[in-house]
């Protein structure tokens, strides 16, 4: 048994014992939760990644509902103990969750909540700060100023990459990948290639408007071009962004081979998962091609990097801050508090995980629904009409 974990109680005498096995930014989502007679414990144990049994005995012998990071391993183990425990509602505080296994939570008939759409821009700016970053060297140019190095302007002084004009390629064009397109599209007039598994038709028909926008000023319109398949982006693009889910087909879909199809001066992003990358041969990519760069927010063994990562000028590496802005975690944290809130009350499940908007109004009464639930239609949980 795992020793007893220090934890926050707000509003002790609430009905419904909800645990957020992290402090989160703001206090909205507590306020939403004490204001619906929950008990809000929120664990404040000094450790960044709690384990299954630092999990389990926070659920303890009562519980409710559940908040949980991205972090953390979500299956039969947590599913079981909440289960026993009363619980019926869980919701990571994250739109991907990978780290969830939802079969063993259907299996005991645990709603799964998740995050989308609040933190859409945040992550692909993020991911567009990263391109930029790569494409002039930025943080060469940070570190060798720093070092006292700078002795006067050169001409060939870190030299990078122009990018207008050039293609952008997006690997999986859902909320975020579509919003980082237009951002590189419409900031820096690039030409866009993307692979999905579905169209997307809205992020087309904004390209094409955009090219008849400039047209008509007289400039050289953009294009857009649905590849047929991922090589097609691979060969074509100059700058690509990864913003696939993860899951079983795209678990290292950038390895040995399909880096070797990339141009050798092309600059690689990833804000989606790890391990859509094998983080091995990209870094002996990396120090067989000095000119390919790569800006990376998330690893295969978080915290960890493969050996050699580290010491590569060609990379520029952040801890996973894509969706590190103020309005978005509190979002998140609101979202992920009305998920769990919303099933132990009964409410429906909202009809469209992409439209969260109501859900964020400070200034208004979120709708009475849980804003996204993965498993609401197994779990045969009603919609609401709003
Ligand atoms: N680094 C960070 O802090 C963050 C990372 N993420 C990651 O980004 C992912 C995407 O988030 P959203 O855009 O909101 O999700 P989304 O569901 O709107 O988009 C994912 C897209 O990937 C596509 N896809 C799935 N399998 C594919 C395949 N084999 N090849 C190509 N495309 C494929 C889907 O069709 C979909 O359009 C999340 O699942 C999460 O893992 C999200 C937010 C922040
Ligand atoms: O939401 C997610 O999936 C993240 O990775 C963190 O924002």
């Amino acid at each position: 048994m795992a020793k007893p974990v220090s934890i926050e109680v707000w509003n002790p005498n609430g009905k419904y014992r909800v645990v957020s096995t992290k402090p989160m930014p703001g206090t909205r989502w507590i306020n939403l939760l004490i204001e619906q007679d929950c008990r809000v414990e929120i664990c404040t144990q000094k450790k960044t990644i709690l384990s299954v049994e630092d999990i389990i005995a926070l659920i303890g012998d009562k519980c409710d509902g559940v908040i949980g990071q991205l972090t953390e391993d979500w299956g039969e183990a947590l599913f079981s103990a909440l289960r026993r425990a009363g619980g019926t509602a869980f919701s990571n505080m994250a739109v991907g969750y990978n780290n969830v296994d939802v079969k063993a939570a259907n299996k005991y008939g645990v709603a799964v909540g998740n995050t989308p759409g609040v933190l859409t821009e945040t992550t692909a700016e993020l991911a567009a700060s990263l391109s930029l970053s790569a494409a002039r060297r930025i943080v060469e140019a940070d570190e060798f100023m720093r070092a006292g190095l700078y002795d006067g302007w050169l001409p060939h002084l870190f030299v990078g990459n122009l990018l207008k004009g050039q293609t952008v390629g997006v690997i999986g064009a859902g909320r975020i990948g579509s919003a980082y397109a237009r951002m590189m599209v419409e900031g820096f007039k690039m030409n866009l290639i993307y692979y999905d598994l579905y169209q997307s038709t809205r992020l087309e028909k904004f390209v094409t408007a955009y090219a008849e926008f400039l047209k008509s000023t007289g400039e050289k319109p953009v294009t857009w071009k649905r590849a047929a398949s991922m090589d097609e982006v691979l060969r074509e693009a100059d700058v690509i962004s990864l913003h696939p889910v993860l899951d079983k087909t795209t678990f290292h879909l950038i390895n040995k081979e399909t880096l070797s199809r990339m141009k050798k001066e092309a600059i690689l992003v990833n804000c989606s998962r790890g391990p859509v990358i094998d983080e091995v041969a990209l870094v002996e990519h990396l120090k067989e091609n000095p000119m390919f760069r790569v800006g990376l927010d998330v690893f295969e063994d978080e915290p960890y990097m493969k050996p050699g990562l580290a010491d590569m000028k060609n990379a520029i590496v952040v801890p996973h801050i894509a969706s590190a802005s103020k309005w978005t975690r509190e979002g998140m944290a609101t979202l992920a508090a009305l998920n769990v809130l919303g099933k132990i009350k009964g409410y429906p499940v909202w009809s469209d995980p992409n439209r969260v908007e109501p859900f964020l109004n400070e200034n208004v009464r979120p709708p009475a629904a849980s804003p996204s639930i993965v498993n609401a239609k197994v779990l045969g949980l009603p919609v609401s009409k709003l």
